[in-house]
């Protein structure tokens, strides 16, 4: 590497046992005669990640592999990891960096420190690279074991694995559906499809052991500006023109304004998304729910809490009646389904600063009487009878205004409360091969 030339970088995630490290050693042992430096995070004090490694690739710890042990890197290490890479950079040279973040990082923290720190100088971000254990997915979201749907987090605390599998394939510019070896085509299939539809437009591979062409994985992947599955949808049906997403025009028969017989303001919709590269190849489907009225929050609650298996992902925003002030946020993901005060609305600040607020954000929707209070729901998934499923939700539409008790919903910013979530047990997850593959 000349001075001054950037490096580029690959993150690589996945959910604990997918395949990280089996991966990697194959990387190592398949990568030619390029010089590759790896560092290795693990939740253990022990950095058995950073050993494997290194036995396999006849490599000293310190000497190609750098370990990062006792935490997670997307948080707690991320003072350590921004040291180390820099640290990397001075020392060593290397033609590309390998980042293998623990089973329960999110990438893209990981990926925003090679952007936006000291580290962003002698960095690029090639890639961001998920490796899915096939099984395991197909498990969670499929017929579902309720107690392999759990990890846990750095600090201890628990949150659903079906979670962090979206999360992790939502922002991945390279899947990797590992473990093909056990699983039968239709389920890889069945597991493509929800690949897909949470994030289309990425590379998608099969592998057994992690034997993915080193080409591919270190090349150039990285699209910054791919939006997520739910986020492209959301976009996708914002950037229509206004007629649209009054509901007035555009979708016909998938316009269902006619659902909410009395009147919020004229904006109720619920369209299709019928754009996306998923939905032609691979029967995926997403659509938007949105209204300007407000959500009673117990009949929203039953409905948000317990959606059909159909749908694989919901996020959004919810206008609950009885707070009408707290803009909510949804997020669903297979079995668990969040809602978390996020803040007020705009419309909830004082004038001033809802100027300010407006003229920086000349994007936002406004409406003449509720401001950005609005419900605004994409959901993704294969089969779903949106029909239905808005039908479920306008039935519990209020007008604005409407007195309600809001009871178990969050107030405090941050606040996050589970409308639905599967058991939380710790001891069937999968942390290590013997047990990922146990019980199958
Ligand atoms: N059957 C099967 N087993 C695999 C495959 N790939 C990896 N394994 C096994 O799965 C287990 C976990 O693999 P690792 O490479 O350690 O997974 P990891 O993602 O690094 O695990 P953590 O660091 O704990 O998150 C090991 O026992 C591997 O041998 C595969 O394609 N098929």
């Amino acid at each position: 590497m000349n001075a001054g030339e950037t490096i580029p970088v690959t993150v690589l995630g996945g959910s604990l046992g997918a395949g990280k490290t089996t991966l990697l050693n194959h990387l190592l042992t398949h990568a030619g005669d390029r010089d590759i430096a790896v560092l290795v995070n693990d939740m253990g004090s022990v950095n058995v990640d950073a050993e494997l490694v290194a036995e396999e690739s006849d490599l000293a710890v310190g000497d190609g592999v750098t370990e990062l042990s006792n935490g997670c890197i997307c948080c707690e290490l991320q003072d350590d990891l921004e040291t180390a890479v820099v640290r990397l950079a001075r020392e060593r040279s290397f033609d590309h960096l390998v980042v293998e973040a623990s089973g329960v990082s999110e990438p893209g923290p990981v990926a925003r420190l090679f952007v936006a720190s000291r580290a962003a100088a002698r960095y690029d971000v090639a890639g961001l690279a998920t490796v899915v254990d096939a099984r395991l997915f197909a498990d969670t979201f499929g017929d579902g074991d309720p107690d392999r749907t759990v990890a846990e987090e750095g600090d201890g605390s628990v949150r659903p694995l079906s979670d962090l599998l979206v999360e992790q394939v939502e922002s991945a510019d390279l899947v990797v559906l590992n473990k093909r070896d056990l699983v039968s085509d239709a389920e890889l299939a069945a597991v493509r499809d929800a690949v897909e539809a949470l994030r289309p437009g990425a590379t998608v591979v099969e592998t057994t052991r992690g034997d993915v062409d080193a080409d591919l994985l270190l090349s150039d992947l990285h699209d910054p500006d791919a939006p997520v599955g739910w986020r492209a949808a959301l976009e996708n049906d914002t950037g229509g023109d206004e007629s649209d997403r009054d509901g007035h025009g555009g979708h016909g028969d998938h316009d269902h304004s006619d659902h909410s017989d009395h009147d919020h303001g004229g904006y109720g919709d619920h369209d299709h998304d019928d754009t996306t590269h998923a939905e032609a190849t691979y029967g995926v489907t997403s659509f938007v729910y949105r209204r300007r009225a407000p959500l009673d929050p117990e009949g929203a609650a039953a409905v948000l809490g317990d959606l059909p298996d159909s749908v694989v992902r919901a996020k959004g925003s919810l206008w609950v009646a009885g707070a009408e002030d707290v803009h909510f946020t949804y997020s669903q993901a297979g079995p668990s389904a969040y809602v978390a005060a996020a803040g007020p609305w705009v419309a909830s600040r004082p004038e001033f600063e809802q100027d300010t607020y407006r003229r920086n954000h000349p994007e936002l929707d406004w409406h003449d009487d509720h401001g950005d209070r609005r419900t605004e729901l994409v959901f993704i998934g294969r089969g779903m009878d949106e029909d239905a499923l808005a039908a479920a939700l306008d039935a519990h539409l209020l007008d604005p205004g409407a007195s309600a008790d809001a009871g178990d919903f969050p107030t405090d910013p941050g606040e996050e409360v589970a409308l639905a979530e599967p058991t939380r047990e710790r001891e069937s997850v999968p942390t290590t091969g013997a047990a990922s593959e146990g019980g199958r």
